[in-house]
């Protein structure tokens, strides 16, 4: 076992006597929970542990608690979101997941009467500090959220809509940006020859592409996704996750689910939230199959949630 010497990208919960303990020195355990190791499938793709060690981190949230007015939502969360790896959050219904993803780009700041305590750096720097511009910030930190809402306005407008609120004019580059991102999003090749199209005549898994390409539009570092594909079906569902795969070479990708096996397909590290608290993060493979808490194991097998 080699204990690299970098801090653990896993901070367990505070409560959870082993909480430094790096990914790679995790012990080999027998698999406790008798689920299959999920990821077989996307092996091929998958961060290993040890790249997953070597990540450095993109988001560091320490100490976190918030607040909707004197109802508490989160208690002291402490956790780190790797580069280029896809984080799932997972829980029961009211845990805080939405909350404290829609912290990451301070979109509770549009929330009356709710409060902040703790840190949350991006690259190393504070996002709530004084001085932050929100508007960069939620450039750099997109989101794509439960249910796809385009903008009543053609595909093409929908894609381009950041850049050109941002002042970008030039015709030719904002083709180049609608066609990238488009591709990005798996859509071109379906709507390339109707861009001028209403994106409200696109199916509910065409309009959230189209929001996944709109928000990669404004070049973003890091995309936040709520709940992506709970209002699709099945196939649809498929390709949101194939993107999700695709897509987190370039970006660094934090996704709330609560379809635990999409979870497992997806992501390289899984957070499990219950009542606020962040009960036990790690690597997708080891959280599934040997969780350290006995909430996490209650959860993913089913026994509460
Ligand atoms: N705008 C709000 N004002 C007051 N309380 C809120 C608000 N949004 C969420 N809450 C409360 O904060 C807690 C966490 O909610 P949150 O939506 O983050 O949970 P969640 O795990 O994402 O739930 P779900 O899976 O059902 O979407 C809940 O008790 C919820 O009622």
């Amino acid at each position: 076992m080699v204990t690299p010497a970098t801090p653990p990208l896993y901070p367990r919960a505070t409560s959870t006597p082993n909480r430094n303990m790096s990914v790679n020195a995790l012990p080999a355990e027998p698999n406790r929970t008798g689920l299959k190791p999920p990821r077989m499938a996307h092996a091929r793709t998958s961060r290993s542990a040890d790249e997953l060690a070597a990540s450095a981190p993109k988001i560091s949230v320490s100490s976190l608690n918030f607040f909707y007015g004197a109802s508490q939502a989160l208690f002291d969360i402490n956790l780190k979101i790797p580069e280029h790896c896809v984080t799932a959050f997972i829980g029961p219904s009211g845990c805080g997941k939405s909350t404290f993803l829609r912290c990451m780009n301070r979109m509770n700041d549009m929330i009356e009467g709710t409060r902040l305590e703790g840190d949350i750096l991006l690259d190393d720097h504070d996002i709530n500090a004084p001085r932050v511009d929100v508007v960069s910030l939620r450039k750099r930190v997109g989101m794509v959220f439960q249910k796809s809402n385009p903008f009543p306005k053609s595909i093409l407008e929908n894609v381009i809509y950041g850049p050109k609120v941002a002042g970008l004019r030039n015709k030719g580059r904002l083709m180049e940006i609608a066609e990238q991102c488009l591709e990005r999003a798996a859509l071109w090749n379906e709507v390339k020859d109707r861009l001028n199209d209403s994106a409200l005549a696109l199916s509910g898994g065409q309009q959230q592409r189209l929001c996944i390409a709109r928000a990669l539009a404004t070049n973003p570092e890091v995309l936040l996704m709520d709940e992506p594909a709970s209002a699709l079906d099945p196939a649809s569902t498929a390709r949101i996750e194939d993107l999700i795969f695709e897509l987190k070479d370039r970006y660094t990708i934090v996704i709330v689910t609560h379809n635990m096996q999409q979870a497992a397909r997806v992501s390289d590290q899984t957070a499990f939230f219950f009542q606020g608290e962040l009960v036990e993060a790690g690597r997708t493979n080891e959280l599934f199959t040997n969780p350290t808490r006995k909430q996490t194991e209650d959860y993913i097998t089913g026994r509460f949630g």
